[in-house]
């Protein structure tokens, strides 16, 4: 086993080694069993694209209850350093406990390496059992802001002296008279930024350009958020305006057109852009755009849009594909170049130690690694044999209880056919 070198980066570009040392975190639940297997797999796909002139080196660090019992921190310190120091990690899922206890480890990784974009791609793999008729018609690249929103944290429980100052100062000195029960509220506060938008449409827009997608929505509530979701809104046209310019054309400049020239004149100027190519930036109310992903799923290509809307675009997302057993992801800081590569699904405890859930969210996040590396051969084998694999209808439980004449295996054996039907 080689020993393995850093990722460094050098103006935004990754230079990788053939053998770099990648954190992982094995995560809680069933975490174990999917890294078990998941990282079998991504190791094959890497011997076999490479013939061994690659490798990856994996380097354990410690998160969630593994790292509780072994150093009585959750989130130890040398873990947050190694991830910055070799830029690129992969982790299962971490568990957080529901009103009380510690705050989301996940969210903290995020947030303290600025993980400002969690990209999570949903694509349709043929023969995956899924509640749409037409489940190849969702094909959409989601780009969740990653550090802001309510996810920021500031909460004042209920009865606490910090919530009765909190509401004290919004009725006293800022004239707010409409919280229905003070004495017995708690408050979320939700800071949305224009950086922080900006930084996220803008990463949203230029994927889009790069890989020749037809459309960015922005999904907001900004109808009754005004200043947080309805700011996200005008915020990403104006990013998209003012430096994208000609490569694309947006919902406000219709809505201009409209003003100006009338209704034809907008539609027209719409279907001259789409003509020449431009890339539409559009939006989207949250709660029509859930309905209409399963309505219409063509008509929405990258979505981007705010932290919470985000969690809960992927997982309604996710179930259209065939379920979050499928459901990659990705939190990157393109600026920086780090990013940690995880699924979209949570620990699922009850399945913990057997060796019984789908491993394909992590491969898959493993694959939106290594495709992050510039390792595309190896990412291009895990793709092929997962289409081959699931096609044979050799599936875990989840996709099992929905298929006819599926032969349901385990974990890891589902992991071990990956390799099988790997043909280099
Ligand atoms: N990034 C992270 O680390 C995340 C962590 N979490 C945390 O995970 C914990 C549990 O959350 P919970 O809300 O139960 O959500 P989970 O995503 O863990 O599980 C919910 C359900 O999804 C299905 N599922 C999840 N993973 C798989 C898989 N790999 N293969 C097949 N089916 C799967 C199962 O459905 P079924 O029962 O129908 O078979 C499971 O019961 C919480 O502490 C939560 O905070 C949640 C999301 C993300
Ligand atoms: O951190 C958690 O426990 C939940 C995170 C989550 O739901 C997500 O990342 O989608
Ligand atoms: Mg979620």
């Amino acid at each position: 086993m080689a020993q393995g070198e850093r990722i460094t980066e050098t103006n935004g570009v990754l230079n990788v080694p053939n053998a770099p040392v990648i954190p992982y975190i094995e995560g809680d639940g069933t975490g174990p069993d999917i890294w078990a297997s998941a990282s079998k797999v991504i190791e094959a796909a890497v011997q076999k694209a490479y013939k061994g002139e690659k490798q990856v080196v994996w380097k354990e660090v410690l998160a969630g209850e593994k790292a509780f019992n072994q150093t009585g921190e959750w989130l130890p310190a040398e873990t947050l350093d190694a991830i910055r120091e070799y830029k690129i990690a992969i982790k299962g899922p971490l568990t957080t406990p529901i009103g009380g206890g510690i705050r989301s480890l996940n969210v903290a990784l995020r947030q303290e390496l600025d993980l400002f974009t969690c990209l999570r791609p949903v694509r349709y793999f043929e023969g995956v059992p899924s509640p749409v008729k037409r489940p190849e018609d969702t094909d959409m690249v989601i780009f969740r802001e990653n550090t802001e929103d309510i996810y920021a944290g500031i909460e004042y429980q209920e009865g606490s002296d910090e919530v009765k100052k909190v509401i004290s100062f919004l009725q006293n000195e800022m004239g707010v008279h409409n919280i229905r029960f003070p004495e017995t509220s708690g408050i979320g506060i939700k800071p949305v930024s224009e950086e922080g938008t900006k930084r996220l449409v803008r990463a949203a827009i230029q994927y889009a350009l790069d890989e020749n997608r037809k459309s960015v929505t922005l999904v907001h509530k900004g109808n009754i958020m005004k200043f947080t979701e309805g700011a996200f809104k005008n915020w990403g046209y104006q990013v998209a305006e003012d430096e994208f310019g000609d490569k694309v054309f947006t919902w406000a400049e219709y809505d201009q057109i409209v003003e100006d020239k009338g209704r034809q004149a907008a539609d027209q100027a719409q279907s001259e852009a789409e003509a020449a190519g431009k890339l539409i930036v559009k939006d989207a109310i949250a709660d029509i755009f859930l309905q209409q992903i399963l309505t219409r799923p063509k008509e929405f290509d990258v979505v981007a849009t705010m932290n919470l809307n985000g969690d809960y675009v992927s997982d309604a997302l996710a179930a259209q594909v065939g379920g979050i057993g499928i459901a990659p992801g990705a939190n990157i800081n393109y600026e920086t170049g780090h990013a940690i590569f995880e699924a979209t699904h949570g620990t699922a405890p009850k399945y913990a130690g057997l060796d019984k859930v789908n491993p394909s969210s992590v491969i898959l996040s493993g694959v939106l690694m290594l495709e992050h590396l510039n390792w595309n051969e190896a990412a291009d084998l895990i793709i092929k044999s997962m289409e081959k694999t699931i096609a044979e209808k050799v599936v875990t439980y989840d996709f099992a209880r929905l298929m006819d004449g599926a032969t349901e295996v385990k974990c890891s054996a589902f992991g071990e056919a990956l390799i099988q039907n790997m043909d280099a």
